[in-house]
């Protein structure tokens, strides 16, 4: 059965790269199912709007739950996931990927302006699981983009839609480590040449440099992840690395 993933949003167009490449392609095959619906079809006023001014002041409009609400009761099944991308949510990660690309679908809510009045969220969560979701530490002008990142991420998960499997489980982060360096021909390239190793046919020797390349990119760009391993998944010489 195909993943159903649905998107509502004010730019509906923003989304149509999702039925390109890779995502295309699974959808052709059936394994995930996209579709893409405009907020304001569940507007009730001429001017079809979406938005108000924030009570208690500040800067900016915040979307009216009203046509949310009409929204949502149309189109997410009931105990399907509410993803709310927002620049205040939990940091999306593989981890959450993997567990949501476990379950039978998702529904997008992409905000814009200065965000969705919060009661959405809070009344969404009688109905099934909500996650409010950040992508990264920056703030976008709305959630779609948002919402392109967490559904390649999810769909690339998703059983048969990445033809070599392997390279699903030796994703960076799989191991909570960075992955190392790639090369490919030519073995000398304009001065540089591929480490010497990778090209010796020592199996045993390359699974051990590619290891130490990963911790050592990892210390260096990312020690964050290094404090969040798990017990026993550094032996003691590597630590000293
Ligand atoms: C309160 O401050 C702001 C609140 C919202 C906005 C614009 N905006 C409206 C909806 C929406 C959804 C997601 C995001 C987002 C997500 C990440 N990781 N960065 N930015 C941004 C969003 C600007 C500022």
């Amino acid at each position: 059965s195909s993943f159903l993933i649905q998107v509502v949003t004010i730019f509906p167009e923003y989304l149509a790269p999702l039925r390109q490449s890779l995502l295309g392609k699974a959808a052709e095959r059936g394994l995930v199912d996209i579709a893409v619906h405009d907020l304001r079809a569940w507007t009730d006023d001429v001017h079809r709007t979406v938005d108000d001014a924030p009570y208690g002041g500040g800067p900016g409009m915040v979307m009216r739950p009203e046509p949310w609400a009409r929204a949502l009761e149309e189109v997410r099944p009931p105990g399907t996931r509410l993803v709310v991308p927002t620049p205040a949510g939990r940091p999306f990660t593989q981890a959450m990927a993997a567990e949501w690309a476990a379950e039978p679908g998702l529904v997008f809510a992409c905000g814009r302006y200065e965000g969705i009045d919060q009661r959405v969220a809070d009344w969404a969560a009688e109905a099934g699981p909500v996650s409010e979701v950040s992508i990264g530490d920056y703030v976008l002008a709305g959630g779609e983009s948002a919402v392109l990142v967490m559904v390649e991420a999810v769909t690339r998960l998703l059983p048969g839609v990445v033809g070599n499997r392997e390279s699903v489980e030796f994703d960076s982060h799989a191991d909570g480590l960075l992955e190392g360096p790639s090369y490919t021909r030519p073995a000398s390239w304009r001065g540089h040449d591929v480490p010497p190793v990778l090209l010796s046919g020592d199996h045993a020797a390359i699974a051990r440099w590619r290891r130490e390349q990963s911790l050592r990119r990892t210390a260096a760009r990312r020690p964050d992840l290094l404090l969040r391993l798990p017990e026993g998944a550094l032996t003691e010489a590597e630590r000293q690395l």
